[in-house]
């Protein structure tokens, strides 16, 4: 499934039109049914329900959305915020058939035409506007938006809450404060960013039947499902041996932070690296063989032999010190095979100017926002974020893994959302668990994308799983590796929640 941008999402609703083909009211009708249905099934056991439109089409979906409500048996209330200009013609056809049927239908021409709100008896539908924003709100409408949330009203908003652009930044301007947000058809960028969360709620993607293969003429972002990534995965060879499946080197863990490495080691070897050494510091070897006897060990003194290595993984627990620093700039310059480039690892590169020149082509780099901070300097929104990630993976020849709730794979100028994890993971040691996921993949030949983008869907997943069973709030790392094997089962399996992104 893909992000589109708002004239992306206007051209799939026409081509829809034209070759499903179905009239632009029907397909109105659809999306406001789909929103009805929503409400109903719901069973909100508010007394009132208030629909406040604007005069666009995300209004237009409003009234018939009012229309539908009242044939169901309800009395809803609609308020049309009125700037003097003419309503789309789908609002106007709409507004028609909903004055047959009500007469509670009132025109806010000035503040104080706004209604009183009572949090405890009314539920309030925004369909002020949708993807046809196209300016921060301000005066009358901004002052409404105010008012709906000052109520502390439950909202639903209908495609996207009024304010809130799509695929730019909102930041510190006045956006309704959902409950519920019903988008049709499609995730869209606004919500995959954190700094809209608070604005959205929850959101449910309404199928609305707009025709698929339009997305084949589409480049954007993607999101990663399981469809992608079953489509991905190498099968496992009968005649395999432990060689077949690639050495993975981890340098990880020092005073202190040995659980990182056991961590990494661990969830790469559940990930299925053939072998796995960790280089680090002798004193910690008993640690490593009696947490994980699978494990090889390599002092961080002795010189390493990369030939032998198909991966590494570099920077779990490692420490910000001059001996790492030494570690972390002899890989970069001698290490000549895919590798993982993880916390320590990356403050100690954004601590050198000029390293980061040297990390090789072919190379993940998995920061977290404050790394990539350190790393490429401040960013004034999460839409300022993502569009510096587009650039620097077509300046530099490494792919960018930008975690967060929706991780962002970037390379090559191409991106991908994945759709996994939970904030069970929101706990220390999450990270290096992916380090030692990534560094599995790349040792068995997946391409660096390909193991990206496995690894971030395959990580959140064994943690979606996990949480079936476990607290989010008591989740581990270690459940995290626990379950990776039950991830890998479950993409076998032929069911695809995921796809109702
Ligand atoms: N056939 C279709 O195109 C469908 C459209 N649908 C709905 O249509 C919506 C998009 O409709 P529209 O493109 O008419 O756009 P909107 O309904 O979002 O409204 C845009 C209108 O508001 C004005 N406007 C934009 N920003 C403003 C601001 N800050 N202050 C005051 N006025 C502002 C614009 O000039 C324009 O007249 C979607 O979000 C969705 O709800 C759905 O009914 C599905 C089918
Ligand atoms: N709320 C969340 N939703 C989904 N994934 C999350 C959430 N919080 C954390 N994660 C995932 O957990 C991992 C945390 O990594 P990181 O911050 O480097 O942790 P650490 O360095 O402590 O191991 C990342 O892969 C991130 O995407
Ligand atoms: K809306």
């Amino acid at each position: 499934m893909k992000l589109l941008s708002p004239q992306q999402i206007h051209e799939w609703d026409a081509y829809t039109i034209e070759h499903e083909p179905i009239a632009s009211i029907d397909l109105m009708e659809r999306a406001a049914r789909r929103c009805t249905d929503f409400i109903i099934e719901h069973n909100f056991k508010h007394q009132q329900i208030l629909i406040f439109c604007g005069k666009g089409n995300n209004g237009g979906d409003g009234l018939a959305i009012a229309r539908q409500l009242i044939e169901a048996g309800l009395s809803p209330v609609v308020y049309i915020l009125e700037f003097g200009a003419k309503g789309t013609d789908d609002f106007q056809t709409n507004l028609h058939k909903l004055h047959q049927l009500t007469t509670a239908i009132h025109f806010i021409q000035a503040a104080e035409f706004f209604p009183v709100i009572d949090k405890h008896k009314d539920l309030v539908i925004d369909a002020l506007f949708g993807s046809g924003l196209n300016r921060p709100l301000q005066e009358l409408s901004a002052a409404l938006v105010d008012h709906i949330n000052n109520a502390g009203v439950t909202v639903i908003a209908i495609d996207v809450p009024s304010g809130m652009f799509i695929d730019k930044s909102s930041k510190d301007n006045i956006v309704i404060k959902a409950k519920y947000t019903l988008t049709f058809q499609a995730l869209k960028l606004c919500f995959i960013v954190a700094e809209n969360a608070p604005c959205f709620g929850e959101v449910h993607v309404l199928d609305i039947g707009l025709i698929n293969s339009f997305l084949q003429t589409i480049k954007t972002y993607t999101l990663v499902t399981k469809q992608l990534i079953t489509t991905q995965l190498i099968q496992r060879n009968a005649f395999a041996h432990k060689g077949t499946y690639g050495h993975a080197l981890l340098i990880a863990g020092n005073k202190g932070k040995m659980g990182a490495a056991i961590l990494a080691a661990k969830a790469c070897l559940r990930s299925g690296a053939g072998l796995v050494t960790i280089n680090t510091n002798e004193n910690y070897f008993t640690a490593v063989h009696a947490a994980l006897p699978e494990a090889m060990c390599i002092d961080r003194s002795e010189n390493i032999d990369h030939s032998i290595y198909k991966s590494a993984g570099i920077g779990p627990g490692i420490g910000v010190n001059d001996e790492s620093a030494i570690v972390v700039a002899a890989t970069l310059t001698q290490f000549t095979k895919p590798m993982v480039i993880d916390a320590d690892a990356l403050n100690i590169i954004a601590a050198n100017e000029g390293w980061l020149n040297n990390v090789p082509a072919g190379s993940i780099i998995t920061p977290h926002p404050k790394e990539f901070e350190r790393l490429f300097g401040k960013c004034a929104d999460d839409f300022e974020r993502i569009e510096k990630v587009m650039a620097l993976s077509i300046q530099y020849p490494f792919t960018i893994v930008l975690k967060g709730h929706h991780t962002m794979i970037a390379s090559k100028g191409e991106a991908w959302f994945n759709t996994t994890g939970n904030p069970g993971m929101a706990k220390g040691g999450s990270g290096d668990v992916l380090t030692g996921m990534l560094s599995a993949l790349l040792a068995q030949g997946y391409d660096p994308l390909q193991s990206a983008l496995t690894g971030v869907y395959l990580h959140g997943l064994a943690a979606d799983i996990a949480i079936k069973n476990i607290a989010q709030v008591s989740m581990l790392a270690t459940d995290i590796i626990d379950h990776i094997s039950d991830a890998i089962l479950s993409l076998q399996e032929t069911d695809d929640t995921s796809l109702s992104f």
